[in-house]
Order: structure tokens, then sequence, then C-alpha cells
């Protein structure tokens, strides 16, 4: 597509507002593993964030895997198990779910962010004691009554170190951070990549926070895109939920965008990572994209 220069001067001038708006301020972008298998997506996704980084943003990442640590337990031998979109999480499940994080996924999103010109810096929740977590009580429920059952290593966020994330923001490096957590006895828990993401947005006083996935956002029916809610309130994304509209991965995506809502964050959104610098177009441009939750 050729585009001519007055054009993209106008593109430019569009997003100066909005680079005012957020200068200085923190961005959380938490960024999950169904958009990582897109190839080029992790590239578009890099560039976008490197460029907040140049324009006086200050973007942090937390990022997700889920997709790879199935392959990897799959070629183990272990057959994937959730409920209410968390891992099961044994002993061994726990080990594999830290390679891939920490070993693999986290690093790469470092040098890709490094390759555009980035300083990226990697930690888990164990960094510093960053993510302080504690083991979380698990429930299904049936016949209309919350029955406990045992997640395993699966943990809830107790305390965000914010010192760390203040410090690195300061140097302008940008954090990626990987969703483990670790508790008082150094014993190291499997969190939710999108319940980090919303308890770090809250923790650091971002501005903004923004769930990259592979679908447009919140749909009425997951096999209609034209069915996609550009704009829903805390009670109607809530009532999604209880009506069953709203299942999988999505049902933590949303309690974590409502969870950072409530405890400040101006702003929160769902987005697409295969659409082309999705990020830029829902920070810079004034229609946006994907849904956004606000509160009531
Ligand atoms: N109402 C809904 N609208 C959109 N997606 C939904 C909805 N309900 C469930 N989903 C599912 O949630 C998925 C996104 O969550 P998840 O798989 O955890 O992604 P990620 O790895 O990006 O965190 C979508 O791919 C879709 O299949
Ligand atoms: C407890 C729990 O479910 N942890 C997640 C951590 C990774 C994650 O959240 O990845 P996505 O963002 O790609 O879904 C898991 O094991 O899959």
């Amino acid at each position: 597509m050729e585009i001519n220069n007055s054009l993209k001067a106008e593109v430019l001038v569009e997003a100066l507002p909005y680079i005012c708006k957020f200068q200085d301020h923190r961005i959380v972008i938490k960024y999950g593993g169904h958009a990582m298998v897109n190839k080029e997506a992790k590239n578009w996704i890099a560039q976008d964030i490197v460029l907040l980084r140049f324009v006086g943003i200050n973007p942090v990442v937390v990022h997700g895997g889920g997709p790879e640590i199935d392959a990897a337990m799959r070629k183990m031998g272990k057959e994937p198990e959730f409920i209410h979109g968390l891992r099961v999480t044994d002993e061994e499940t726990m080990e594999i779910v830290k390679m891939i994080l920490v070993g693999k996924i986290n690093g790469d999103i470092v040098s890709k962010l490094g390759k555009y010109g980035g300083k990226a810096i990697g930690l888990s929740g164990k960094s510093g004691y960053l993510i302080k977590a504690k083991k979380k009580k698990g429930y299904i429920i049936k016949d209309n009554k919350k029955i406990e059952i045992d997640l395993g290593k699966v943990g809830d966020v107790e305390e965000i170190n914010t010192e760390l994330i203040d410090i690195l923001l300061e140097k302008k490096y940008i954090p990626v951070i990987s969703p483990i957590g670790i508790d008082d006895k150094g014993d190291i828990f499997n969190l939710n990549a999108d319940m980090v993401a919303g308890d770090i947005a809250a923790a650091i006083g971002a501005k903004k926070l923004i769930m990259i996935t592979d679908v447009d956002g919140i749909m009425k029916n997951i096999e209609d895109p034209s069915t996609l809610f550009k704009k829903l309130t805390i009670s109607e994304a809530e009532e999604l939920i209880k009506e069953g509209m709203i299942s999988g991965g999505m049902i933590p995506k949303v309690e974590a965008c409502i969870n950072a809502l409530k405890k400040g964050v101006e702003s929160v959104h769902i987005i697409n990572g295969k659409i082309p610098h999705s990020i830029l177009l829902e920070i810079f441009t004034e229609e946006g994209i994907g849904t956004m939750i606000v509160k009531d």
C-alpha cells in the first residue's frame, strides 16, 4: 500500500494528543500466549512497545504462554487440565511452567524488544520478591454449591514489590515479567498472567492496562466478530460471565480488568494482537480498537 507523505504526517499529528496524554505515564501490556502463536505479530508487538518507550511512555510487559506450556506438557505425555481458566499444576507441571515461561518466552520477548532498540529486563515474580503469592483455594460449582478443590501449585497474588519496577522505569528500562509468584517460605506458584497484569497495573498506578489476545475483544457470540462489544461496564461484563457468554481463558482476563479498574486503573482494553500494530491503534487513535471495560 502506497501512503503519501502528507498522510504519514497526518497520522503522526493524530497521535500527538495521545503522546501528550500518556507522557511519563505507565501502561501495562499483558502479552497473551495465544497472540504469540503469530510470528509477524511478535515483531509488531515488540516494535509498538519500543515506540511507546521512545515517545516517553513507560510500558511494563507481563507475558503469558499458555499454548506453549500445553505443547510442552503434551510432549512429556501430560494432558493439560483447566478449572475456570486456571491450569491444574502438580509439581511436574510447575517445572514445565517455569521452563517455558521463565526459561524460554521471557528471554524471547526481551531479545525481540532489544532487536528494535528497547532496553528490556527479564524478571519473574521471584526476582527481588517482585510478586508475593499464596496458594490459591480453587473451587467448582456443582448443583449450585461451591465445592473446594486443590489446584496444586496455583497461587494468588498477595503483594507487588513496586520498588523494583520503579527503579527500572526511572532508568528507562522495559520490565518484562513472567507470572510466577513466591511465598515467604520460598515456595513457587504458577499465577494466571491476566491476574498478575491487573494487580501490577493497579500497584504501580498505571493509567492503562491492555490485554493482548487472539480475538478482537469480548463478543456475544465467539463465532461472529460482528457481535464484538466495543464498550462494556463492569456490571455488564459480570453479567456476561454469569450467563456463561464469557468462558475459558476470557474469564480471568475480564476479572483481572475489573479488579484493575476497581483499584484505580483509568482504562482497560482487550485487543487482538493479530491486527498489525494493535497497541498503537489502541493508544494513538481516536476510535481505538477491541473492547474497553469501564466503571459503572
Ligand atoms: N465472550 C467471549 N468473547 C471472546 N473470546 C472469548 C469469549 N469467551 C471465551 N473466549 C475465549 O477466550 C480466549 C482468550 O483467552 P485466552 O485463551 O486465555 O487467551 P490468552 O492466551 O491471550 O490469555 C479466546 O481465544 C476465546 O476463545
Ligand atoms: C495458573 C495458570 O493458569 N497459569 C497460566 C500461566 C500462563 C498464562 O497465564 O498464559 P496465557 O496468558 O497465555 O493464558 C498457565 O499455566 O497457563
